[in-house]
């Protein structure tokens, strides 16, 4: 695979996410072409203008001379016109190519399967937005019309030496074949270093985004040293793989600065040698010496966007990385499309579903269940039981291996995912807050009235801690919510939910967070929410769910135990146990484990 890359220099990867882009803004690339050829035109044009002006100088014909300055100064104008327009279309290609990359990259990681979503690190993606489209970028623009440029300018300015002089020419083409093996070794050895760097780059993102996520857990746990010393051994590699990368770029520019002035003094000497014998002109000298350089820096300048394409490549196969990941799929082996949006929900069945987040670890074994409409149902058990795999089935972000769930006798799959998802409504676990106001977070791009987010604040009992906020439901509060309590952003969450009012209801321990006076009256608007809709509760404070219509015992991925509170308490099952050993998360889950292990 390696030894394919360094032969091709650009793969698969690289293709399929530049020629779209490339394609797309053709227009500027045309300009940029269009340009390439009028500066081609003007290195000859001015050489030979150089020689002419030479030749007349030396042989004194000042008539020539005076001749020759309008054309001098219509091919600077042409130039400098060349050279603006030059500028502006090459931003116009590189700006607009990063500006469609990042909406590409974005628009990708919204829709991204969940369990591939779960495995990246955000650290890492977040260097994939800047770092590595950087990297893209720098190779974009008149650097990749370059990459025909060089070779044409050659080509073209070769056959015009041969045609001034054949032996100094080729004395000059001597320099191709070493330029060329040595663009090739050290473009390997760079895209190859360039790769481990944005690595580790992307490695040492993520260490500053945990940092910031989680300077509780640092702090508490005293763990500045540890993470210092992480941090420290990430950017001494990223120094000596940066340093690695400018040792390996000097060498190679320091090669072409070699290989440049070898030929220049060699063609000087020999042409110099040809003047006196007679064969050439001083003009014809001057206007292979102003050429020489052309001979050159294509090889030279070849090597160099080389060593920049080597590092781009290394990051558009970063980005294609991601682009490549499946999306969430749409629709289903079914096909059926409801016309219902906002149906009431009659039945919802959980078919005998067997999940797993990996092959051969199944969460959910032949789960089967059927949740009564408009009622409340509890699903209740230990740490790890899979009891909120279930709620994420239901959502979609996981696809079960066998099995299905049913909405009103329909598998969740006929329905569009924003159809689906528009039926629910869910607390999760761990609220998250988006940067912004206090209005936003509850409203979530929802179009309901000031009223009713009123209403939903009122209920959830946030709205009086709401308006004591400085500017009350405008107050931005910050990023992940870190000016508010964990039961402030719980009751948030509820607020959420009552606004979607949706008739199926998703509660995860959706009032742990909460004071015993607080959940009290969190639970009452609850209870009222509840009446209309199909609720799933998860808890583990089994206090309150004791007036659930039915209650969902689950171990390991399992149903063992079903009912009401009062005949699971007369059982001697899980439930029971459960209740004896006391309400409280922590409790439960460490008494869990300890009831697995044994
Ligand atoms: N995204 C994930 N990738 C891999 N494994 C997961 C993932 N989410 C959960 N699991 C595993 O699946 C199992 C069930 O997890 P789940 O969260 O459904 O349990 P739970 O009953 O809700 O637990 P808790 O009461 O502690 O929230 C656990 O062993 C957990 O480690």
């Amino acid at each position: 695979m390696t030894i394919k890359k360094f032969e091709s220099g650009i793969n698969r990867k690289v293709v399929v996410l530049i020629c779209p882009l490339i394609k797309k803004h053709w227009k500027a690339y045309s300009g940029l072409t269009i340009i390439m050829l009028i500066n081609l035109m003007l290195t000859l044009l001015i050489a030979a203008f150089f020689g002419r002006v030479m030749n007349a100088a030396v042989n004194s014909r000042l008539a020539e001379l005076t001749q020759l300055i309008p054309w001098g100064s219509g091919l600077l104008l042409v130039s400098i016109t060349a050279n603006y327009c030059n500028s502006c279309l090459q931003s116009a290609a590189v700006y607009g190519i990063e500006r469609d990359l990042k909406k590409m990259l974005y628009q990708h990681i919204l829709y991204l399967r969940a369990q591939c979503l779960t495995s990246l690190r955000s650290g890492d993606l977040l260097s994939r937005f800047s770092n590595d489209i950087n990297k893209i970028e720098n190779m974009l623009g008149s650097r990749l019309v370059d990459l025909v440029r060089m070779p044409l300018i050659y080509i073209t300015v070769f056959i015009y030496l041969l045609h001034i002089n054949i032996t100094l020419a080729l004395v000059s083409w001597l320099v191709a074949p070493i330029a060329v093996t040595a663009s090739s070794v050290f473009g390997f050895l760079i895209r190859r270093n360039s790769r481990m760097l944005n690595e580790v780059t992307g490695d040492n993102s993520q260490l500053i985004n945990e940092t910031l996520q989680g300077f509780f857990v640092i702090r508490s746990f005293v763990m500045e040293h540890l993470m210092l010393q992480r941090n420290t051994k990430q950017n001494d590699r990223i120094y000596h793989l940066q340093m690695k990368n400018a040792k390996l770029s000097g060498l190679y520019y320091v090669g072409g600065e070699i290989a440049g002035s070898l030929t220049l003094f060699v063609t000087l000497c020999l042409g110099a040698y040809f003047i006196s014998n007679g064969s050439m002109s001083v003009g014809a000298l001057v206007t292979f010496i102003t050429l020489i350089g052309h001979m050159v820096y294509p090889l030279t300048g070849a090597a160099g966007n080389w060593v920049n394409f080597q590092r781009a490549a290394a990051s558009a196969e970063r980005i294609q990385e991601i682009l490549d990941e499946p999306l969430e799929r749409e629709q289903s082996r079914w096909q059926v499309q409801s016309p219902f949006v906002h149906m009431p929900i009659y039945s919802l069945e959980f078919r005998d579903l067997t999940f797993g987040y990996d092959a051969g670890k199944p969460v959910l074994q032949h789960f089967n269940l059927k949740v009564p409409a408009d009622k409340k149902t509890a699903i209740v058990g230990l740490s790890g039981a899979g009891k909120t795999t279930l709620f994420s089935l239901l959502l979609r972000l996981y696809e079960p291996q066998e099995g299905m769930i049913l909405i009103n006798g329909l598998p969740i799959q006929s329905f569009s995912l924003k159809q689906l998802r528009t039926l629910i409504a869910h607390v999760p676990q761990e609220t998250f807050l988006f940067n912004g106001t206090v209005r936003e977070n509850l409203l979530l791009g929802s179009r309901a009235s000031e009223s009713e987010m009123i209403c939903a604040a009122r209920a959830a009992t946030i709205d009086p801690f709401i308006r004591s906020l400085p500017e009350g439901y405008d107050t931005v509060i910050g990023e992940r919510g870190m000016s508010l309590s964990g039961g402030q952003k719980q009751r948030i969450a509820i607020a959420r939910a009552l606004i979607k009012n949706a008739p199926l209801l998703l509660l995860d321990e959706a009032t742990s967070a909460l004071d015993n006076k607080t959940e009290a009256q969190v639970k009452v608007s609850l209870d009222r929410l509840m009446e209309k809709r199909t609720t799933l509760v998860i808890a583990h404070r089994l206090t309150t769910i004791q007036n659930a219509d039915h209650i969902v015992v689950m171990e390991k991925g399992r149903i063992v135990q079903e009912g009401t509170h009062h005949y699971l308490m007369m059982e001697s099952g899980l439930y029971r146990r459960l209740q004896q050993m006391g309400n409280t998360t922590p409790i439960l889950s460490s008494y869990g484990r300890r009831f697995d292990d044994a």
